[in-house]
């Protein structure tokens, strides 16, 4: 049967990359994705911003949402202090697979912990499986309808700390209206954009950088 996407783009890192070296695990997703078949990976452009924020926050505690093949999985590892929890969430286990392998293929397998299961159900659970009490940086990059649903379970389940910083990724495209309206108006959120494109292409996306006021 044919391959499917995600894949194609494994076989791409373990022909293209060194392993062990994020670095070129990261340029050989770039180059596939610009050269062979688009894929909705956070991207470098987006890329540099996410590692300037993961390195300006140098987190003990990390949550993403959303691993789908695990590019922003190794761009986050790559800079995480030793130590550090790292948590990402993944519900299509064929996605979870390709990322497991292009987690361990960059050599950071040891640092990430990945979840298979959907982010509804596995937040209100972290502190009692993870022994997380709150996490110092979450990236939201999975179904952009469920933004908003799951920063209020962060809440809800005290997984925010005061200077808790969480990192939006399509909040012009796709788009995630509702979300971007609740942090940019609620009082206990400090919320910054930060402009880019959509990954690979020309077309106008970016970043919403919220800070827990507590
Ligand atoms: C509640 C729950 N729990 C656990 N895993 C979950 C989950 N919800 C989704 N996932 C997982 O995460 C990934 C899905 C990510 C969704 N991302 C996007 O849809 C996306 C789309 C574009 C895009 C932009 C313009 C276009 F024309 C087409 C596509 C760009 C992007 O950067 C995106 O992130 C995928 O691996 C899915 O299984
Ligand atoms: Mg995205």
């Amino acid at each position: 049967t044919r391959s499917t996407r995600p894949q194609r783009m494994l076989k791409a890192v373990q022909k293209n990359a060194i392993r062990g070296n994020p670095e070129s695990v990261i340029s050989a997703i770039d180059y596939f994705c610009k050269h062979s078949e688009w894929a909705m990976n956070v991207g470098d452009e987006k890329g540099c911003i996410l590692d300037s924020v993961v390195t300006e926050v140098d987190p003990s505690t990390v949550l993403e949402l959303g691993t789908y093949c695990g590019y922003s999985t190794v761009r986050i590892a790559r800079l995480l202090s030793p130590g550090t929890k790292f948590i990402t969430v993944e519900f299509n286990p064929a996605s979870a697979e390709v990322a497991r392998k292009i987690i361990a293929y960059a050599g950071l397998q040891d640092k990430v912990t990945l979840v298979e299961g959907a982010s509804g159900d596995l937040i209100p659970q972290i502190k009692k499986l993870y022994g997380i009490t709150t996490f110092d940086f979450i990236f939201l990059d999975h179904w952009k309808d469920r933004y908003l649903p799951d920063i209020k379970l962060f809440e809800e389940y005290g997984l925010l700390g005061k200077g808790s910083v969480l990192l939006a990724d399509n909040v012009i495209c796709p788009g995630t209206p509702e979300y971007l309206e609740y942090v940019r108006n609620s009082p206990r959120y400090e919320s910054r954009y930060y402009p880019s494109h959509l990954e690979y292409t020309k077309v106008e996306d970016g970043l919403e950088k919220s800070l827990f006021l507590g």
